[in-house]
């Protein structure tokens, strides 16, 4: 706990009795609260839960910090308060796999038709793309999707949508907060019953046409899969992505997928799995294990909101294992060079690999930086919808995030899995891999290697470890990394780019609480995670030995 003072402390011991007794109806049972650890209960009645880089994302819980009937009604209400002065509202709610998951959905759905907000529902889980979908194609005002993506089993989360179908940026969440944080009693928040809204026709469900709609717009922009002997083994890691990604590669006449039987099962314990994140290669075991058994050439796999996706390809006979940076340059590669059409533009995040700049501007498309967060790129999508002459072809960020066709304006793994095996169909068909084809992009624009460091501090005083960490390298940021010079820097907190010469200029994005330091031969960059509670230590390097190099700086910064 943080050196409160003795007031705050019993403000917090108060409102921590209330809660207490307000246990029943918070989803949380007196047993599930009993077994927690007074350290994690002090965290759950310290502060509140906030915006970060995909809306609101915590564990599951008793407390004002935690996910919970109070505080998922109180973010409703709060979104009922910011669309009050209109009267034929509309919200677009979807849910994922997980624990709470369409409780929450259904609780939210209450509060915002007893302050007569519209509700459609998705009858069953979705995923984070389709969710997306569905607030542009029904013309909402907003759109909610309760998932925590690919964190562990006790998290979940509320990501919300503007009326063009990307996630809130900056402006409206920060007023959105206002009005949440406004809401003082939140025991007693009005809600009819689920079923009476429903009944009522103030809430419904999202169309079966709806659905099939977004499979359409996918299978529509799809070049057909080209026949081969190609095979696939395919994961939903417990989530979203199971039975919509087969039924589309069934429409498409591909028929040489697998799946993971096991892991394609809803489970919002992700049993199967250390961590259901594509980032991690422990997520493909099984699905290697299975595409050993007959030599399967890609494994793919999807976060539970199938927001996100990973691949491993089979090469040389063995498992090659793609960051987020080299599946981006490998579908943007493969899109600049089928593009006809107006002036391309591409958008990536600040922390993603500089080698898709130059693979855009040498097949002339303009590149566009963004910060982390796909908000920002669904942002920028939004501002080129009204340039006939520019048009926008992918958008894409090193977590493995990515989007082709901007009728979703989130990052869309569905939408990858057809066009990614289609281009790997193709490639069988000439003996070559989606490696061989990376390998010759390296040789064209030089090789990049990306490695990325976490380090995770918990609760309210990991915040504090990380911000000190934070404070530390901004007011030392070093001149020399090993036997790297740098060559410039940039605080996007201060705004600042420092080069070599003392010579400053201002960085036009918004504030935001990263430093990247920049080499000859790439960049490192650190800052906190918005989604967990991490520091990232991001490094893009021409180095054979990256994994070394990147170590060592990380030591160094983490005095291990
Ligand atoms: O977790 P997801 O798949 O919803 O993805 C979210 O988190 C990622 C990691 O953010 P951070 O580094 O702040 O944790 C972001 O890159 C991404 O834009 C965002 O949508
Ligand atoms: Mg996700």
């Amino acid at each position: 706990m943080p050196p409160n003072t003795q007031q705050t402390r019993k403000v917090i011991e108060v409102e921590r009795t209330q809660w207490e007794n307000n246990i029943e109806g918070s989803f949380i049972t007196q047993e599930q609260y009993d077994r927690l650890p007074e350290e994690e209960k002090n965290d759950a009645f310290t502060g509140t839960l906030a915006f970060g880089t995909a809306g609101i994302r915590g564990k599951i819980g008793l407390g004002p910090n935690r996910l919970n009937r109070y505080t998922v009604e109180k973010v409703a209400l709060g979104i009922a308060h910011s669309l009050k002065d209109d009267d034929d509202s509309l919200v677009v709610i979807g849910y994922d796999t997980r624990h709470f998951s369409p409780e929450f959905a259904q609780a939210m759905t209450s509060v915002l038709v007893t302050n007569n907000v519209s509700v459609k529902l998705s009858k069953q889980y979705i995923s984070t793309p389709e969710l997306s979908f569905h607030v542009r194609e029904h013309n909402a005002d907003l759109g909610v999707m309760i998932t925590a993506s690919h964190n562990p089993p006790e998290y979940n989360g509320i990501k919300v949508y503007g009326a063009d179908g990307a996630q809130l940026i900056d402006r409206p969440a920060s007023l959105l907060s206002e009005k949440i944080n406004a809401i003082e009693d939140i025991f007693n928040i009005a809600a009819i019953p689920f079923e009476e809204a429903l009944e009522n026709g103030d809430a419904g469900y999202i169309s079966t046409e709806m659905e099939e709609l977004y499979k359409q717009r996918i299978t529509a922009f799809i070049p057909e899969i080209p026949k081969s002997d190609l095979k696939v083994v395919f994961t939903s890691l417990h989530g979203t992505s199971v039975p919509i990604v087969p039924e589309l590669l069934d429409t498409l006449g591909f028929n040489g997928y697998q799946l993971v039987e096991e892991q394609c099962r809803p489970d919002g314990d992700f049993p199967s799995v250390e961590s259901p994140n594509p980032e991690n290669e422990s997520a493909f075991e099984e699905a290697r294990t299975l595409g050993k058994k007959d030599e399967a050439d890609l494994l793919i796999a999807t976060d539970p909101d199938a927001d996100r996706i990973g691949v491993q390809v089979l090469h040389n006979g063995e498992y090659v294992h793609l960051n987020g940076n080299q599946l981006g340059i490998l579908l943007l590669n493969h899109r600049l060079d089928n593009h006809d059409g107006p002036s391309p533009v591409v958008i990536k995040s600040i922390v993603t690999s500089d080698l898709g700049r130059k693979i855009a501007e040498d097949k002339g498309a303009e590149m566009i930086e963004v910060l982390t967060g796909f908000k920002y790129i669904g942002e920028q999508i939004k501002m080129l919808e009204d340039n006939p002459e520019k048009q926008f072809i992918f958008g894409y960020e090193e977590s493995y995030g990515f989007l082709l066709e901007p009728f979703v304006r989130d990052k869309d793994a569905i939408q990858i899995v057809p066009y990614l095996v289609s281009m790997a169909s193709a490639l069988k068909n000439e003996g070559r891999t989606l490696v061989d084809v990376l390998e010759s992009i390296y040789e064209t624009y030089g090789r990049r290697m990306e490695v990325l460091f976490s380090h995770t501090f918990e609760g309210t005083s990991g915040k504090e470890e990380i911000n000190e960490i934070m404070r530390q390298f901004r007011t030392n940021t070093p001149k020399k990394l090993d036997r790297r010079e740098v060559v410039m820097s940039e605080d996007f907190k201060t705004q600042t780019r420092t080069y070599q010469d003392g010579r400053t200029e201002k960085i036009e994005l918004p504030q935001a609480d990263v430093i990247k330091i920049h080499f000859q031969d790439g960049w490192i960059a650190l800052r906190p995670s918005g989604t967990e509670p991490k520091i990232k230590l991001y490094a893009s390097l021409d180095s054979e030995h990256i994994e070394q190099e990147a170590k060592f700086i990380n030591d160094m910064i983490f005095g291990v």
